[in-house]
């Protein structure tokens, strides 16, 4: 693979950040409130979302969901920037907090001071006003699934898959104009998130992975707010949500793949364009997954059934498995990224866990997974179940820890 971006670039520390929050009132935007209160790099400097909140203070918008209260936020932390003082020099620990700035439209021009943006914008929304931020040259991180698949648009799992990043240089130089600090980076779905990342965990130590049967259970959060109505999940379970199970199928593909020379595009030089494989390069065979998916009444954490096999014969044994699953050890840990889960992957050996009420936050906030119940699999060739929060590691956290790789690549200044 390619890459602009050389993994062994040592980390600095930075100095403050200046970043906004565009869908700042929804579920993930309130995550996003929650962590970068706290966070040692990023001042929040602006929220924006709908009319409906537009020109009211934070506090009165939102309907706070959150396990933290609002009014306690950023008192152990950095906090939010006086929305009064604009230049660098007045970065400072806070006296006024994200509960009293004034939620803002979604324009480039109300974000002007930003320099990096985190959208947990509707994805009916989303498409238009993501990209223009990036045209007004602000850098993007989105939860959204509105870039998902373009091909100049990376779709990172922080754990799994951040040297994708260096295909944003490709992106802004296609860009009409040609932009110099704006991109989009996007996350993926939560679902995907989760249980991607002990596939790359065994894919790592282990080689390529043929086939994957997923099934999951999907917490009603991860349908935003208000979401799923009570009368449809209480006492129930759902066995569809729309749209999800092909993104888990194709998602999956483009992470776990690399970069390559695209055989069909050029560049205006005539040089091939820079494209992702799909899983298919390097002689790997094409991976294929099938992904059902399920509503269940639970408020937060997606839990996921996972049969795989592998290419290699014979296949590890599930000990072996556990314990490529406990060292995986992501670059973003190596390189510093502050909010990096200390533990990647937990491995539980209790034959009943992980759980979602018990362990969602797991030894790792809610930044990493946590996977039980490893075993052999009498059809294909190992089978567990992985548990991940999909508003931290699988929305917000996700994009925090992208932006901090970023920062830390020198691809945002
Ligand atoms: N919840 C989850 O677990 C995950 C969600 N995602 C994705 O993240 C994004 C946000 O999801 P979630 O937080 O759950 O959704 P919510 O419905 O809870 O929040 C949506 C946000 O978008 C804002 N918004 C809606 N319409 C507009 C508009 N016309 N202009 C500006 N802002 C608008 C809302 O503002 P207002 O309050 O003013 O209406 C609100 O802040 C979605 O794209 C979702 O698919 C991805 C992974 C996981
Ligand atoms: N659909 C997911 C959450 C989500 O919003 O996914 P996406 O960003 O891929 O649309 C869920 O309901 O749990």
């Amino acid at each position: 693979m390619s890459s602009k971006i050389s993994p062994s670039t040592p980390a600095s520390p930075p100095k403050k950040i200046r970043v906004g929050v565009l869908g700042a009132t929804g579920t993930v935007g309130q995550r996003f409130i929650t962590l970068l209160s706290e966070h040692p790099w990023f001042v929040i400097d602006s929220l924006g979302a709908s009319e409906r909140s537009k020109g009211k203070k934070y506090k009165e918008a939102v309907k706070w969901k959150q396990t933290v209260p609002l009014g306690g936020l950023g008192l152990g932390g950095i906090g939010v920037l006086d929305q009064e003082k604009t230049s660098s020099a007045d970065l400072h620990r806070d006296d006024g907090r994200a509960a009293d700035l004034i939620v803002k439209g979604c324009t480039p021009e109300e974000f002007k001071n930003c320099q990096i943006v985190f959208s947990g914008l509707d994805a009916e929304v989303a498409g238009d006003i993501e990209s223009a931020f990036r045209s007004a040259n602000i850098p993007l991180f989105s939860n959204a699934k509105n870039y998902r698949r373009d091909p100049h648009v990376p779709l990172i799992v922080p754990l799994v898959n951040p040297s994708h990043l260096s295909i944003i240089h490709q992106q802004q130089r296609l860009h009409s104009p040609p932009l110099s600090k704006g991109f989009i980076v996007t996350n993926a779905n939560c679902s995907t998130t989760g249980y991607v990342i002990p596939l790359a965990a065994l894919e790592k130590a282990f080689g390529p992975i043929e086939s994957v049967l997923v099934t999951t259970m999907q917490a009603i959060s991860g349908a935003g707010y208000p979401g799923v109505p009570s009368l449809d999940i209480l006492g129930n379970v759902v066995p569809y949500i729309g749209g999800e199970e092909e993104k888990i199928e194709w998602e999956t593909l483009k992470i776990l793949g690399g970069i390559t020379d695209s055989e069909t595009e050029v560049d205006s030089d005539g040089t091939p364009l820079k494209a992702f494989d799909m899983h298919q390069g390097n002689g790997k065979p094409a991976l294929r997954v099938s992904a059902s998916c399920n509503r269940v009444p639970v408020i937060d954490g997606h839990m996921e059934c996972v049969s795989l096999r592998f290419h290699r014969r014979p296949p590890p044994s599930p000990q072996h498995v556990r314990e490529a699953l406990a060292s995986f050890t992501p670059e973003i840990q190596s390189l510093g990224c502050p909010s990096a889960p200390r533990k990647a992957i937990e491995v539980f050996e209790e034959p009943d866990r992980p759980q979602p009420r018990l362990d969602v936050k797991g030894s790792h906030n809610g930044a990493g997974v946590s996977v039980g119940r490893v075993r052999q699999c009498q059809v294909l060739d190992i089978k567990f179940v992985v548990l991940s929060d999909n508003v931290s590691i699988g929305a917000a956290t996700s994009s925090i820890i992208n932006a901090e790789y970023a920062v830390l690549k020198g691809v945002v200044s």
